[in-house]
């Protein structure tokens, strides 16, 4: 079998900076060759403190971490075959953009012209050819991220790791530099771990994307299983989409059950081999592109779970339309209609609507 060399396997890993709060607490996760992972969860979360663990920054309390089958904890960072690339891109700002780069190359003893020449490859790749002989100060915020960029993947690890990388760009930006990232990873073909709060960052990049709660994973696996299939009420609104309903079971028939919500509505969904009795405690899920708003009235197709509601308020976001009704119990109810569809006849703030899904479509949450 292939030598894995850039596989991850955090196991047990655990890290407390006081010896009695975890802020990383019993992680397990394998990262497989190769892969764009991405780490996403709010500030505090300890992201940042297994992506300092993995690099060798910080020594874990507890547990072992694997980088192509070989427990590093305890190896110094440059033995690790890992680099990591910062928020502030830490450039110097008295060097030009090729001596940056050439810079991993001299610290590790390399000769001049060799160094050159490795480094003359890189910047090629990461298409800063013309721009190699200007300081960083000289540079727009884009570029200097691929120097940075550069620079951390020069030495030829065999895991990049990257904190918070797009966070310092504006909007537009972040978005371009979120594509080159991932043609950078694919060209390179090293594994990359992504720090960030960003959950359309982390979704639209990373072959795996694994949710952070309080130093523990909530979730983890590719970006459209976790998008689509959250398992319970804090990844679904975390990663957004969703509206999370909360309720008592009402009651069970066959395949389905029906959430008793509160104001009398009721929302049936399917049981997928869920264990539940009546009066149980439980979250719902329904996506929001999935509701269709229909006038008072009109006939629903066959198999439609439907909600009486009322247009709270609409907010126009370019392809779709964004339309706030009115909560279930505290629980925000979005619905998000296809820019076409809401103009072909448009709602008002106050118009009476049947709200309506694919009963199949509802997801039972943990
Ligand atoms: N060197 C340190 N000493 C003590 N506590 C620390 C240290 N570094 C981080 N912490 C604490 O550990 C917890 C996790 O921090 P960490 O930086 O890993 O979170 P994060 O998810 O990366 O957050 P952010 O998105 O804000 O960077 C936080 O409560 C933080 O205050």
């Amino acid at each position: 079998m292939a030598i894995q060399r850039g596989a991850i396997e955090l196991a047990g890993l655990t890290k407390s900076y006081d010896g009695v709060t975890p802020v990383v607490q019993g992680v397990n996760l394998k990262i497989p060759d190769g892969a764009y992972c991405c780490f996403l969860g709010p500030s505090g979360c300890g992201k940042t403190t297994i992506l300092r663990m993995i690099a060798g920054h910080e020594d874990p309390t507890d547990g072992e971490i694997l980088i192509g089958g070989e427990n590093v904890v305890g190896l110094p960072p440059v033995e690790r075959g890992t680099a990591m690339m910062f928020q502030s891109y830490a450039l110097f700002p008295h060097l030009s953009v090729r001596d940056n780069i050439a810079f991993a190359l001299r610290v590790r003893g390399q000769d001049k012209a060799e160094r050159y020449r490795l480094t003359d490859a890189m910047i090629e790749k990461v298409r800063l050819t013309e721009l190699r002989d200007r300081l960083p100060g000289q540079l727009s915020g884009g570029q200097q991220q691929r120097v940075a960029l550069a620079r951390a993947a020069i030495t030829e690890p065999r895991v990049l790791l990257l904190d918070e990388p797009l966070s310092a760009l504006d909007e537009q930006l972040r978005i371009q530099m979120r594509s080159e990232l991932r043609r950078m990873q694919r060209e390179l073909g090293i594994t990359f771990i992504h720090v960030t709060h960003s959950q359309l960052e982390a979704i639209a990049l990373a072959d795996i994307v694994v949710v952070m709660e309080k130093g523990q994973i909530k979730q983890s696996g590719a970006a459209r299983d976790v998008y689509a299939a959250p398992k319970d009420r804090y990844v679904a609104e975390f990663l957004g989409g969703q509206n999370v309903f909360s309720g008592r079971v009402g009651t069970v028939n066959g395949d389905r059950i029906v959430l008793q919500a509160s104001e009398m509505k009721q929302v049936a969904i399917p049981l997928c081999g869920a264990r539940v009795k009546q009066g149980d405690a439980i979250d719902v899920a329904v996506r929001r592109d999935d509701i269709n708003l229909l006038r008072p009235g009109a006939t629903l197709a066959g198999d439609t779970s439907s909600l009486a509601s009322r247009v709270m308020g609409i907010e126009y976001q370019g392809n779709f339309v964004k339309v706030m009704l009115d909560p279930v119990g505290s629980d925000e109810f979005v619905a998000y209609v296809p820019e076409r569809t809401f103009f072909h006849d448009p709602l008002d703030i106050g118009d009476v609507v049947m709200a309506a899904w694919p009963a199949d479509h509802a997801r039972l949450l943990a």
